[in-house]
């Protein structure tokens, strides 16, 4: 019996726009604290599952489970409830540009906890800051920091409401392989600290690899290939798969 606990649990899910079918029968689960990176080529459907997983696409057919609830049941309160234990981490960091990295980490929390302190508000800023090893920039503004710090501005601030699961979009793209490799440790330092489950979606396998306990390749509608780094890359025979190992080990 499987005994780890399941935060997502996905059977069956389907979803198409008029005649193209993007989800074709998706099966999946992320289990509590692990780090589920999912990959797939540009336009294979993973946006539209994460949407389907906070509510903001339905699908046609299939269930979808968060905490063991199904997503598409909930009314609005429970909805909006649940929304605020998935932190979802843009890749472009989505700071606001006229506002301080301070400004920036007050604002979702301002707006969803009323009754905090200004002592709450500043400590929790400054824990956070201190995570990501970002204490100094708190007054600067976001045009002020290289594109490694904003990720991890964009992370702190997506921790600051303590999600239970983060959604990491393309936590590396744009970075240098240094910084690449920083973000990935940072991803670890995340889950071992904040206890939470995570889904990682990237192109990057490096990022893949250092960053993920289980690998999920979503392949022509359907997650095709599940396993450990290790099961699903370096001896893969399935083409779609072999080809983007070869493009990010033997082509970069
Ligand atoms: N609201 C929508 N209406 C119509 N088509 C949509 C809608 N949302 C997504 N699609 C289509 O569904 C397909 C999957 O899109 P999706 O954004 O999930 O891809 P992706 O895997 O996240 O790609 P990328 O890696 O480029 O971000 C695309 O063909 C897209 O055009």
């Amino acid at each position: 019996m499987e005994k780890r606990e399941k935060v997502v649990e996905i059977r069956g899910l389907e979803k198409s726009f008029g005649d193209l079918d993007v989800l074709k029968g998706v099966d999946l689960d992320l289990f509590r604290e692990e780090n589920l990176v999912v990959l797939g080529k540009s336009g294979s459907g993973k946006s539209v599952l994460i949407k389907i997983m906070v509510g903001l696409l339905k699908q046609d057919s299939g269930s979808l489970k968060v905490f063991g609830k199904d997503v598409s049941k909930l009314n609005k309160k429970d909805l909006n409830a649940l929304r605020l234990k998935i932190g979802f981490s843009f890749q472009n960091s989505a700071l606001y540009d006229s506002m301080t990295v301070r400004e920036n980490m007050e604002f979702p929390l301002v707006r969803n906890e009323k009754n905090l302190t200004r002592k709450d508000i500043n400590t929790r800023i400054e824990e956070l800051l201190d995570s990501v090893g970002l204490p100094q920039t708190i007054n600067q503004m976001p045009s002020e920091l290289s594109g490694g710090q904003k990720k991890r501005i964009g992370i702190a601030r997506t921790l600051i409401l303590n999600p239970e699961i983060m959604l990491y979009d393309e936590p590396t793209a744009g970075l240098d392989p240094i910084t690449c490799g920083d973000i990935n440790n940072l991803i670890l330092e995340v889950r071992e600290r904040y206890k939470t489950s995570s889904i990682v979606i990237t192109h990057d396998l490096a990022c893949a690899k250092q960053t993920g306990d289980r690998m999920a390749v979503l392949l022509d509608g359907q997650f095709d290939a599940v396993g450990t780094f290790e099961e699903v890359f370096p001896n893969a025979e399935d083409e779609r798969i072999k080809s983007f190992y070869d493009y990010n080990f033997i082509n970069s």
